[in-house]
This record gives structure tokens, C-alpha cells and sequence, in this order.
């Protein structure tokens, strides 16, 4: 479904990711992960069109979409929720799940209706401001939003950052749920056990290069992984 080869993108002189190749076939969990400043947002920017590429090429569905608009890509199924939930505070949630469908035109009322099933607490307040909700229920709202543009490629940033276990156990299980619905996911993630514990394959990201890549198990058997993600002391 989405094919990344030999990517490079840069801040000014600074070079946040060099020769990026990976790929996600349809229905996988992918899991990203890497430490503070590998890149990871970086390439999730990349792939939704809002950070520039130097070079390399990106294919989604096929069909090369690196000089394709980030609004047009969401229109592909190509859809990202952002770093830290980034949703709209004063509107309300029901607003910001319509803000969702922009790009869309039919079938908004069925899939808010659905939204509302997959996420209960959601319809309970609906008319609330998003920005009084607690982290965790901004989370799902960003995955709601997110939802209602239709992905069929879903790029989240860091769902479980700042939340409570019982929370961080949620969100993994409806991203989960999410796949099962039919829709592919990349995940980047801080918490390397819960990611390649849900995750058909995962790519380690090290200073804009991926170092490691395989099963979601093998990775989490892998001394270097454990070592450097899992605070496991490995003799050598
Ligand atoms: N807007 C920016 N301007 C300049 N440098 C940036 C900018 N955003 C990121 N960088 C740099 O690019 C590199 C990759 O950053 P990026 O945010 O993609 O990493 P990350 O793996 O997502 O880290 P984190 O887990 O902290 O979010 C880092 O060296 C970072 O300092």
C-alpha cells in the first residue's frame, strides 16, 4: 500500500532523515520506533505532505504522491493524527469530528453515528469543548476525527504519550479494533513494548536512519532493542 525508498528530508543544514526505505502492505500494523529526535514525526510530515522531501520517492496505493498536496493525499485515504492530539479547543466535539470529513461530502451523519459507537464517551459529550477534555479523551478524538476522513492509511503520532497505563491499554486496543475495520496503520511510539506488541512488523528509526526492521516479535526478542528501548540490561 505505501512505499517510502531512499527518502531524505532536512531542516535548513540539519539532515532528519537520510535514505529512508520501508514498506506497509495493506491490513499490517507497522510500528515506528526509535528515541527522542530519530525522525520519527519527521517522516510521518513527510508522508502526509507537510514537511518537503530532498529526494527519494513515495507510493501510495501505486501511485507516486511525494509532490502531491497534503490535502489531496488525505482525499487518497492517506491520514494522519497529529503529535500530541492537536485538537481544536473551543470547538466542540462533535465539530471537530465534522472538521474531520472536510474533504468528504456524503455519508458524514452514518460514520459520525459510527464514530459515536466506537467511541461512547465521544457522543456523551458531544456538545462539550474538546479543550476541556482530559488527555486520554483528546486522544480519542483526534483518532475519531482522524476516522472520519476515511483512512485507509493511518499514520499515528505518538497516541499514547502522556497517558495513564489503563488509558495507554485503550488506545492499543482500539488501534487494534481499527485495523480490523480494514484500515492499515502506521504507528510511531515511544512505548516500544505496547507498539511491537500490537504490530505485524516494525522499523527501528536511529538519527534519520533505519537501523532494524522485522516481525513485531522478533524486534522485541532483539538484544539491541531491548537494551536500548526496553531498559533491559543485555550482557554481551
Ligand atoms: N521545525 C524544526 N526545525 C529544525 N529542526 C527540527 C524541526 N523539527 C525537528 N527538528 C530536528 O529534526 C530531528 C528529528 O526530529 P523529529 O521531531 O522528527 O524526531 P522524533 O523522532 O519524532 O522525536 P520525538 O520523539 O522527540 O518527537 C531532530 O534533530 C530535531 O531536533
Amino acid at each position: 500500500m505505501l512505499t517510502v525508498e531512499h527518502l531524505s528530508s532536512r531542516y535548513g543544514r540539519i539532515e532528519a532523515l537520510h535514505d529512508v526505505t520501508l514498506h506497509v502492505a495493506a491490513g499490517e500494523i507497522i510500528a515506528l520506533v526509535g528515541s527522542n529526535g530519530a525522525g520519527k514525526t519527521t517522516l510521518l510530515k513527510a508522508l502526509s505532505g507537510v514537511q518537503p522531501i530532498v529526494a527519494g520517492r513515495v507510493r501510495f496505493d501505486g501511485r507516486e504522491i511525494q509532490r502531491i498536496a497534503a490535502h489531496r493525499r488525505v482525499r487518497l485515504g492517506l491520514v494522519q493524527v497529529p503529535e500530541g492530539r492537536q485538537v481544536f479547543g473551543p470547538l466542540s466535539v462533535e465539530e471537530n469530528l465534522l472538521v474531520g470529513a472536510w474533504t468528504r461530502g456524503r455519508a458524514i451523519a452514518d460514520d459520525l453515528a459510527r464514530i459515536f459507537v466506537t467511541f461512547p464517551m465521544l457522543a456523551d459529550f458531544r456538545h462539550r469543548a474538546a479543550g476541556t477534555l482530559s488527555g486520554g479523551q483528546q486522544q480519542m478524538l483526534a483518532i475519531g476525527r482522524a476516522l472520519m476522513a476515511r483512512p485507509r492509511l493511518l499514520l499515528l503520532d505518538e497516541p499514547s504519550m502522556g497517558l495513564a497505563p489503563l488509558l495507554i491499554d485503550q488506545i492499543f486496543a482500539i488501534i487494534a479494533d481499527i485495523r480490523s475495520q480494514g484500515v492499515t496503520v502506521l504507528v510511531v511510539e515511544q512505548n516500544v513494548q505496547a507498539a511491537l506488541a500490537i504490530a505485524d512488523r516494525g522499523y527501528v528509526l536511529e538519527t534519520g536512519r533505519i537501523t532494524l526492521e522485522g516481525s513485531g516479535r522478533s524486534l522485541i526478542c532483539d538484544d539491541r532493542v531491548r537494551q536500548a528501548y526496553l531498559g533491559v540490561h543485555v550482557d554481551a
